[in-house]
């Protein structure tokens, strides 16, 4: 392991689910290190190119022109190889051998538990990038593609919108976000949803198909039309959109139409929010690796540089935001307008 003065090379891995600004802050990572005349070798496909020494040495030239495509120029992957004790060792013993002072991995909390694991076989700095749409992290108010995601499930509720409207039809949007709400939550308030289903909601009081029925017939009596969008985030409802459409029609006399929005949210061009935050967070990451720090994520909290260490980013939980549930689910919620009529 080199001291903070010797850092002349760092390997650095995109891991997991890609994400929009994984590529900014690949390049930022680059460009940062380069000032200080440190070199970058980026390993491809995640913790497997760290077991197969698939790696491509980083220059200005490869990332200048980068920070406006979605996906990861190193290429992503889930390793399961690398879980094992055998697999952290290997990896240790290749970045060794490639005489790597420091280790930056980009992804989310998975690939923060794979550097714990490397961590146990190899003494170097790793510092962590928050790179995932679900923005499911402890220690930093955005991770690096959760802006993005949430842009393009709002164009595609938006479009669902004006069908719904047309049609007088009720619409079950999925979403992605794994075991978090955040993408369901920020797009269902951008796009006015009549409901949404969240994993830290379902958890406490989980919404019933009777309590979904009885919702949209009062949404329909008071409005006197059935424009409906619900935002179901992924795995919160058995058979996810796709089998809540065909219940909720068996139950309505209106057609029901289920939209999976899924791997369309990872993609497309990077929001400016997202190439900042992933030009932020690359700069960070070198000046905490030439700072001595080690097994922290960087992080952005209130406008603000942060860091944080690697286990809390998961053994912490960010909380969903109690005032935005409650303006989405209270205060905006089409049938509170009319409650005495509704309720009869
Ligand atoms: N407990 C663990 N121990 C060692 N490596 C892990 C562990 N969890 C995840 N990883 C590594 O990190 C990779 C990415 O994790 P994953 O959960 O798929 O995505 P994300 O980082 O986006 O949450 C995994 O494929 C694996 O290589
Ligand atoms: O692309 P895959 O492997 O099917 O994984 C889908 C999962 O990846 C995500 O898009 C991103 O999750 P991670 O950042 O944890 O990898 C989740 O929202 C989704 O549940």
């Amino acid at each position: 392991m080199s001291s903070v003065n010797t850092i002349n090379r760092i390997a650095i891995i995109t891991s997991g689910g890609d994400a929009p600004g994984m590529n900014a802050a690949l390049r930022a990572v680059v460009l940062a290190a380069e000032n200080y005349g440190i070199e970058v070798m980026g390993f491809r496909h995640g913790y497997e190119g760290l077991l197969t020494n698939d790696f491509v040495k980083l220059d200005r030239e490869d990332v200048e022109h980068i920070l406006q495509y979605s996906g990861t120029i190193i290429k992503s992957a889930r390793s399961e190889r690398f879980k094992s004790e055998e697999g952290g060792r290997e990896a240790a013993t290749n970045l060794d051998a490639h005489q790597i002072d420091a280790f930056i991995v980009i992804g989310g909390d998975g690939s923060f538990r794979g550097a714990e694991h490397l961590a146990n076989f190899w003494k170097g700095p790793i510092i962590g990038i928050p790179g995932t749409i679900d923005n499911d992290l402890f220690g930093t108010d955005n991770t690096i593609g959760y802006d993005t995601a949430v842009e393009t499930a709002m164009d595609a509720l938006d479009k669902i919108r004006d069908t719904a409207e047309a049609m007088d039809r009720v619409f079950i949007v999925e979403v992605m976000g794994r075991n978090a709400g955040y993408i369901g939550i920020s797009s269902a308030m951008a796009c006015g949803a009549e409901r949404m289903i969240l994993p830290e909601l379902q958890k406490d009081k989980p919404l019933t198909v009777d309590a979904l029925v009885k919702h949209i017939e009062s949404v329909q009596r008071v409005r006197g039309d059935s424009s409906y969008v619900m935002v179901l985030c992924e795995n919160q409802w058995p058979g996810g959109a796709v089998r809540l459409a065909e219940q909720l029609e068996d139950r309505l006399n209106l057609p029901c139409r289920p939209c999976l929005l899924g791997h369309v949210q990872r993609g497309g061009r990077p929001t400016a929010m997202d190439r900042i935050l992933g030009t932020r967070l690359g700069v960070h990451a070198v000046e905490l690796v030439r700072q001595g720090k080690t097994a922290v994520m960087a992080g952005v909290t209130a406008n603000e540089l942060s860091e944080t260490p690697l286990i809390d980013t998961w053994t912490k939980r960010k909380k969903l935001s109690e005032e935005l549930i409650n303006i989405q689910q209270s205060l905006f919620n089409p049938i509170k307008k009319d409650r005495n009529k509704s309720t009869q």
